[in-house]
């Protein structure tokens, strides 16, 4: 983050809290594949994604959580708790249908309003946490470890399974994965392809505590906004931006070449081809 981005990040901030302390807010849900429900006295919102059955992130499911997170920001909440409507499925990642055989212009809004919609979870001054009720492969991992801590159900798998799929995670979800796990593991896991299941992603550390329902879940993220309590606002909000600063000016910078290596990575015939295997091969499952 370069200086004058510091400098708008703290006015916001400042404008936020100065004096807005003991006032509790409504968030409004603002897409049709989202909900948003504020809990009035912790204002903290619960933002679930609501794409059955399996919350693939489409253009219009990630513009949604986009705008979520800009009005969750707006409106001055006190956390934001990401989890899915299903009891299965937190997000199945990308909805590869949007990179199959795809229309170029719709996948270039795609990958940019998936690259926006980080930015903006990755970087939320908002306390964040997933409330992973489900399985959470590929970017459905990327939106829970773009999350400050993670409370996941058991009985599920999560992780980064790009090379198992043929295709290459972008630099932003190593990073964010980085930010989660120790370097070791987490090179070891993104060449694997791994998923990991939820008791062994609770030892490795790449989710926070495991919990027997989504309320339960919820309410554990709930407390782990509450260890702020005593802390600034705004102190909290600069010392997460700025420690993750260098994974976002990253992707900042390298916006325009990431939406070209994207573009180009996704119409090789052999990428299309391997799409198109996976595809058949995820349908006939449930034939
Ligand atoms: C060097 C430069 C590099 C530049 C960048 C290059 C490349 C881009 C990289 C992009 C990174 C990619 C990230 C991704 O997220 S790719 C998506 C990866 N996701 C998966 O592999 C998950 C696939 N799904 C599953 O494993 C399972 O569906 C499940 C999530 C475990 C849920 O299982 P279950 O409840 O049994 O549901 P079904 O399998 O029966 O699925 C129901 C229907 O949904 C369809 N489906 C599932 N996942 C997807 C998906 N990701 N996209 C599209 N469609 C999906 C499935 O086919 C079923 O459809 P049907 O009802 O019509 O049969």
């Amino acid at each position: 983050m370069n200086r004058a981005m510091m400098m708008s990040a703290a006015k916001n901030l400042l404008t936020r809290y100065g004096s807005t302390k003991n006032n509790i807010y409504r968030c409004m849900s603002t897409g049709k594949l989202t909900t948003v429900d504020v809990n009035e006295k912790s204002g903290v919102a619960v933002l679930t994604m609501n794409r059955l059955p399996v919350n693939g992130l489409n253009l219009e499911l990630l513009r949604d959580i986009r705008n979520d997170i800009d009005e969750i920001e707006g409106n001055k909440c006190r956390g934001l708790i990401l989890t899915s409507a299903s009891s299965s499925v937190f997000s199945a990642g990308l909805d590869i249908m949007e990179m199959y055989k795809p229309n170029q212009d719709r996948l270039k809004e795609f990958w940019t309003t998936l690259q926006d919609t980080w930015l903006a979870l990755y970087g939320s001054s908002v306390p964040t946490a997933a409330a992973i009720n489900g399985h959470s492969p590929a970017g459905g991992c990327l939106l829970a470890t773009s999350c400050e801590y993670r409370v996941m159900l058991p009985k599920f798998t999560i992780g980064l399974n790009e090379t198992k799929l043929g295709i290459v995670a972008p630099k932003w979800f190593m990073a964010t994965f980085c930010n989660v796990l120790p370097r070791r593991v987490a090179e070891m896991a993104l060449t694997q392809g791994k998923m990991f299941s939820s008791e062994e992603a609770l030892k490795v550390g790449l989710v926070d505590e495991l919990a027997q329902s989504k309320e339960e879940a919820i309410e554990k993220c709930q407390q782990f906004f509450a260890t702020f309590a005593k802390t600034n606002p705004f102190a909290r909000a600069m010392t997460k931006q700025q420690f993750r600063s260098k994974d976002l000016q990253q992707l900042e910078d390298e916006k325009a070449q990431d939406l070209e290596a994207f573009l180009f990575f996704v119409n090789q015939p052999s990428v299309q081809k391997g799409l198109g295997i996976y595809l058949d091969s995820l349908k006939a499952k449930t034939k």
